[in-house]
């Protein structure tokens, strides 16, 4: 079947187009298309079908044509990916599945409606306002970090680094510990330390992650309005935008009363035909 390799910032996904949602897609086959060495490689799968065609779609079909039915690298499913909703909308618009409008583009993903638009060469998503819900920790190479659990559709654990300790440092090849009785599912650990001021944002953060399913990657879209909205809270602000710098590049978190929106490239680099087993 044909796919499409595309990234956000390095969050990096094979796009397989299945508008009738015909492809039987699993756990296994997933793994295998994202192992960087005997597959096409990624940090996740992007599927791209109809609502209509997808059992967790169909609810939102009369708003949204299409749904992302994403999949971390290692086959477990996410219910939201903010990378991964804007190299989805760079990939309807490129094939021509949708049209480019002056308004904004809905997608249907297991996380609700998102919508998208155009921002010159950027594409920017609006996605649900993060939601602050508790404090908590993460442990990492014998450090506990005190951290706050934030939902982004999907669940986060944002940690400010004490003084002394380098963000460069912090061995992310082994998942850092967390609470399971307040993630049962897992959760994405983001790691923050702040940059220096950025014209025209309220704040600017340096970030890596370790992310549920996927290991450390080179960009979280979500996890950046989740360090966003951390940082928003602890300037004592409701709303604002704020640059999160993350190894792959520059993400720009706008929150808003309601929503928050995420924005940064979206771009694809190559097509291809896979052999499916
Ligand atoms: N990289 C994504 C998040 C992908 C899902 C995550 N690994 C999870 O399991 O929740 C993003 O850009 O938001």
């Amino acid at each position: 079947m044909e796919f499409t390799k595309g990234h956000g910032t390095g969050n990096d996904f094979v796009i397989l187009p299945d508008p009738d949602g015909a492809l039987d897609l699993t756990p296994g086959l997933v793994a295998g298309i994202c192992d960087r060495r005997r597959g096409v490689g990624g940090d996740g799968v992007l599927r791209v079908v109809r609502a209509a065609k997808h059992p967790e779609g169909v609810v939102l079909a009369d708003t949204a044509e299409w749904f992302m039915d994403y999949w971390n690298s290692d086959g477990s499913f996410a219910e939201m990916c903010g990378n991964g909703a804007r190299v989805f909308v760079r990939y309807l618009l490129a094939s021509g599945l949708a049209t480019p409008t002056a308004g904004t583009l809905p997608v249907a993903t297991r996380a609700g409606l998102v919508r998208a638009r155009l921002e010159g060469d950027a594409i920017a998503v609006e996605m649900r306002r993060p939601r602050l819900y508790d404090a908590s920790s993460a442990v990492l190479g014998g450090l506990t970090l005190p951290g706050t659990a934030v939902d982004v559709g999907n669940p986060h654990l944002v940690c400010a680094l004490p003084a002394g300790v380098d963000l460069a440092d912090l061995d992310l090849t082994r998942a850092p510990g967390f609470d399971p009785r307040l993630f049962p599912q897992g959760v994405n650990v983001e790691f923050t330390t702040p940059g220096d001021p950025v014209d025209g944002t309220d704040g600017h953060l340096l970030m890596r992650v370790y992310e549920r399913g996927s290991a450390e990657t080179l960009s979280c879209g979500t996890g950046a309005c989740a360090v966003a909205a951390v940082a928003l809270r602890d300037a004592a602000r409701d709303t604002g935008t704020i640059t999160v710098d993350v190894p792959g590049g520059r993400l720009t978190v706008t929150v808003t009363d309601d929503s928050c929106w995420l924005s940064g490239p979206a771009v694809l680099v190559a097509t291809g035909t896979l052999t499916l087993p």
